[in-house]
C-alpha cells in the first residue's frame, strides 16, 4: 500500500488530540474526516483505522520506537504491522532489523498484548488462565454488526435489501436478529439505515434485551438507558405495544432515544431523567421488567474503544464498582413483584458482575430476589464482545 504524507499528518493529529489533549478516539476520528472533506474514501479507511490500531497498540509501538516522534511512532507501527517503509528521510531514524530483534526479544504479557501493567495483574487475578486467551481476543479489530428492526423488516429481507446494494452480509447461529458485514465500511450512510430498517450493535449486545423476555404490553424500565441501543430492541421485540420508561443521568442521552425511535417507527418510549432516590421511589413496584445495563469498566469492548486501555485505572473501577451496588440496591424497588429483572455489563471482571449480583442476592435488598440465569460471554470464546447478563426474579 502507497502511503501519503498527508493523510499520515492526519493520524498524527488525532493521536495527538487521543494522548494529549484526553479526547475519545471515536469522536477525535469522527472531527478529524469531517474537517477534511476531500480525502477519499480510501484515505478516511486509512485515517480512521490506522489511528485506532495505533492507539491499541500504543504501549508496545512505543516500547519499540527509537524516539516518541509522531514519524518513528508511526514508522515502528507500519514495520510492526509487517509493510515495508519508503525511504523518506522522516523514517531515517528507523533500523527495522533492530526493530525486529528487539520485539523477538519481548517476554513480558503486558508489553506483548500492549496493556499496563496493572491490568495485566488484574486480569490474571480475575480470570485466571481465561486471561491470556481473552485479553488476546480483546486486541482484535471488531466486526460490524447489525441488528435488524424487526418491527420494519426480518433478517432475510435486509440481508437481501443490503446485498442489492453490494453489502455482503452473513449470519451466525444464536443471534437471530444479527447480520455481520463481510467487509467494513461507513454502513451509516446507507439509505437503509435512514430507513430505520437496522441499528448497529455487537451481538453479545443483542443478548441483553433478549434476556429480558418481553412481551408486547407490558410496563419496562430500561433504567441506564444512555442513548437507548437496548431501548431499541427492547421495544422491537415488544412489537411497539406496551410501554418503555427510558432513565438516565443525563437528558442530553435521552435525546438522542428520541431521534432513533423517531427512525425506527416506535412510539412506546417515555423518557424520564432520574434526579435522585426521589425518582426511583415514585416508581416503586411499576414495572413487569426492569433491565439494567449499568455504568462499568468497558474490559468486554476494548476491541471497539482501545482508548479505554489507557483511560482506566483500578481506582475508577474501585468507583464504577460502588455506583453498580448502589444501583442494585435501590433500583429493583421498581419492580413488580413477580416480575423480572435483567443486570447486564460490557465488562468480562466477575468482580464487576458474579461478585456484584452475589453480593446483591445476600443483602438484605436482595432477599426477595432469585437468579434465574447467568451468561458470562467472553471474547475469545463467542468471537464478540464480552458481556455479562444476570436474570433475576422477584418473588
Ligand atoms: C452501559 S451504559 C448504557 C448503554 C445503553 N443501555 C445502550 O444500550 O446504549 C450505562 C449508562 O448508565 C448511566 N448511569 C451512570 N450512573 C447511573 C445511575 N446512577 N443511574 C442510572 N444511570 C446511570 C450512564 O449515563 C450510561 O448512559
Amino acid at each position: 500500500m502507497k502511503l501519503h504524507n498527508n493523510t499520515i499528518r492526519g493520524v498524527h493529529s488525532a493521536l495527538e488530540a487521543i494522548f494529549e489533549e484526553g479526547q475519545y478516539a471515536d469522536k477525535v476520528i469522527e472531527r478529524t474526516l469531517k474537517s477534511n472533506p476531500k480525502w477519499g474514501a480510501r484515505d478516511r479507511s486509512f485515517i480512521a483505522e490506522t489511528t485506532y490500531e495505533m492507539v491499541r497498540w500504543w504501549r508496545l509501538i512505543n516500547y519499540l520506537s527509537p524516539s516518541k516522534d509522531y514519524w518513528d511512532l508511526f514508522g515502528t507501527y507500519w514495520l510492526m504491522q509487517g509493510n515495508e517503509l519508503p525511504p523518506w528521510e522522516e523514517f531515517a531514524r528507523i533500523n527495522p532489523e533492530k526493530l525486529k530483534t528487539r520485539y523477538e526479544a519481548l517476554e513480558k504479557p503486558a508489553l506483548l498484548e500492549s496493556i499496563p501493567d496493572w491490568m495485566q495483574e488484574l486480569g490474571e487475578k480475575e480470570l485466571g488462565d481465561k486471561w491470556a486467551p481473552e485479553i488476546h481476543s480483546l486486541n482484535e479489530e471488531a466486526e460490524v454488526v447489525l441488528r435488524v428492526n424487526t418491527l420494519k423488516m426480518n433478517r432475510e429481507q435486509l440481508k437481501n435489501r443490503l446485498a442489492a446494494d453490494g453489502i455482503r452480509t452473513y449470519i451466525v447461529k444464536g443471534y437471530p436478529d444479527a447480520l455481520i458485514l463481510e467487509e467494513r465500511q461507513n454502513i451509516f450512510r446507507n439509505p437503509a439505515f435512514k430507513e430505520g430498517l437496522f441499528e448497529v450493535q455487537d451481538a453479545s449486545s443483542q443478548l441483553v434485551a433478549a434476556a429480558l423476555a418481553v412481551e408486547p404490553g407490558m410496563r419496562v424500565i430500561d433504567a441506564c438507558a444512555g442513548a437507548g441501543g437496548k431501548t431499541l430492541h427492547l421495544a422491537a421485540l415488544m412489537e411497539n405495544k406496551g410501554k418503555i420508561l427510558s432513565m438516565d443521568l443525563g437528558e442530553w442521552k435521552l435525546q438522542q432515544t428520541k431521534l432513533r425511535a423517531r427512525r425506527n417507527g416506535i412510539d412506546i418510549i417515555e423518557r424520564k431523567v432520574i434526579e435522585g432516590s426521589k425518582t426511583i421511589k415514585r416508581l416503586k413496584e411499576s414495572a413487569d421488567r426492569l433491565l439494567l445495563d449499568v455504568p462499568c469498566s468497558g474490559m468486554g469492548v476494548l476491541r471497539r474503544n482501545p482508548d479505554t486501555k489507557w483511560k482506566l485505572s483500578p481506582e475508577s473501577i474501585a468507583q464504577v464498582q460502588e455506583t453498580q451496588q448502589e444501583i442494585l440496591q435501590s433500583y429493583p424497588s421498581m419492580l413488580k413483584k413477580g416480575g423480572q429483572m435483567v443486570y447486564a455489563t460490557c465488562s468480562i471482571l466477575p468482580s464487576e458482575n458474579e461478585k456484584q449480583i452475589q453480593k446483591f442476592l445476600n443483602s438484605e435488598a436482595g432477599k426477595e430476589f432469585e437468579l434465574l440465569e447467568e451468561q458470562r460471554v467472553l471474547a475469545h470464546e463467542s468471537g464478540f464482545d464480552g458481556f455479562y447478563i444476570a436474570r433475576l426474579m422477584k418473588k
